[in-house]
């Protein structure tokens, strides 16, 4: 298993270009199942989580060409072959299950495996089958798998999440796109994935109205085309970098950056005393720390345009080195202070209490053996790494790789080091 050394003490300087994001390019290269017609994303980001996504289209029917190292991926759907999609293929990641619909739309029944994804909470899916059902799908889950038909097919209907979920709102706008008459998601999420996702299937021939607000209009369409769309860039990736500059000190700016979508992180960042200047029209964002210590800052996870949950786990690595003590409150997902106890092995002073996490701040973090639990958890340990005294080694790094693409190569042209090495763990 792969590991990651670490030598920390360095300052950060230099330019970080921004990824497409993960959590966007997965929904966008679902929504190739509704279409016979070619879709081609550009700005894909090659991690583990887009390339397994692209072999589960495959065992569907889809013909993925995405050479390695190439940042442009076609997908034709032109003639399914299955609909099953197998346990082993959905298991490792959330988005996977977002293939349902889509496939019911299109074939009028599918097998899909329930999903799998970060361990950080229980993460049901009862919403997303709501939605299905709503639109006039049956559902059975048996045996570890959501076995759906829509025998008359698929209708539009209202639909009233009584939480706002990501994944359930975008699950319930690629369905609707083809379902008879007109779809309203009330509550529905708002986060600029979503949008990115309703941009896409509006080119596509799509209509769809009000995505990145929490009320949603989809009205049916009898047939999608293809379409070529880029995928929006990582404001999750962004924010990392962000955090890791000012965690380490030095003067990075990020290239090709998400600034709108960026707003909670950047206000977090300034309140904890770092120079952030962010330029809308020049997609940039620049982080400057030198010399003083960080402020603590209290922080309370929360759904879009709030603090994202995918940042706290690095906002935890920053707060643990702030002159002061902060508290963090994560409330989205019940199990997603996995990286607590291994920030105490550089010398942080974390207490969790439910859903607290109680950080005193600490002048000086001492690098250690840490082991990675889930994608963000894993990424807060190397920031950590990267501001701490020492070698720190970060072991199963393979959660990192579902979600940060070239990251050894990204932090090192800024002066980190930071070297991958083969093995057992440290
Ligand atoms: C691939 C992807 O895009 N993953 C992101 C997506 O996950 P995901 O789409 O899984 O997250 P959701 O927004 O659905 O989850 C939010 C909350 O709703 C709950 N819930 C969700 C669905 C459901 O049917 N029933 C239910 O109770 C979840 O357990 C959680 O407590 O949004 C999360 C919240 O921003 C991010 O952390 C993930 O990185
Ligand atoms: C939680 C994440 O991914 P997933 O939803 O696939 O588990 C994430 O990207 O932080």
């Amino acid at each position: 298993m792969d590991r990651l050394h670490i030598k920390g003490g360095a300052h950060l300087n230099g330019r970080i270009p921004v990824s497409g994001a993960k959590n966007s390019a997965l929904k966008l290269m679902v929504a190739c199942l509704l279409t016979d017609q070619p879709i081609t994303l550009t700005n894909m980001p090659s991690l583990a989580d887009t390339r397994f996504l692209a072999q589960l289209m495959e065992t569907l029917g889809v013909e993925v060409y995405w050479p390695k190292g190439e940042s442009t991926c076609h997908l034709n759907g032109a003639e399914l072959k299955s609909t099953i999609a197998p346990y082993d293929q959905v298991r490792k990641m959330r988005a996977s299950f977002n293939v349902l619909g889509p496939l019911i739309a299109r074939s009028g029944h599918a097998t899909v495996s329930l999903p799998g994804g970060c361990a950080i909470g229980a993460r049901p899916v009862d919403l997303h089958l709501q939605a299905l059902e709503a639109m006039g799908a049956d559902l059975r889950v048996e045996q570890g798998y959501v076995k759906a038909a829509a025998i008359h097919g698929l209708k539009g209907a209202h639909i009233n999440f009584s939480m706002p979920s990501v994944g359930a709102t975008e699950h319930a706008m690629l369905t609707a796109t083809l379902a008879e008459g007109e779809t309203v998601l009330e509550n529905a999420a708002r986060e600029p994935e979503i949008e990115d996702l309703a941009n896409c299937l509006n080119s596509m021939g799509a209509k769809i109205t009000g995505a990145g607000t929490s009320k949603i209009r989809i009205q049916g369409v009898e047939k999608l085309n293809g379409t070529t769309h880029a995928v929006m860039p990582d404001r999750i990736e962004a924010g990392t970098y962000a955090m890791a500059a000012a965690a380490a000190g030095g003067d990075v700016t990020l290239e090709g950056a998400p600034v709108a979508a960026l707003g909670a992180m950047i206000s977090k960042l300034k309140e904890a005393g770092v120079t952030v200047e962010a330029d809308e029209a020049a997609n940039t964002v620049r982080i400057v720390r030198n010399g003083t210590r960080l402020k603590s800052v209290n922080v309370s996870t929360q759904p879009h345009p709030g603090f994202p949950t995918d940042l706290q786990a690095q906002f935890m690595a920053l707060m643990s080195l702030a002159d002061g003590t902060s508290i963090i409150r994560e409330t989205i997902f019940e199990n997603r202070f996995m990286h607590a106890p291994e920030l105490q092995r550089l010398g942080a002073e974390i207490l969790v209490r439910g859903q607290e996490a109680i950080v005193k701040g600490v002048p000086q973090l001492t690098g250690a053996p840490v082991m990675a639990t889930d994608l963000r958890a894993s990424v807060s340990l190397v920031i950590a790494g990267l501001a701490a005294e020492g070698e720190t080694v970060v072991n199963r790094i393979y959660h990192l790789d579902r979600g940060f693409e070239r990251l050894e190569e990204k932090l090192n042209a800024c002066g980190a080091s930071i070297e991958r090495r083969s093995g057992d763990d440290e």
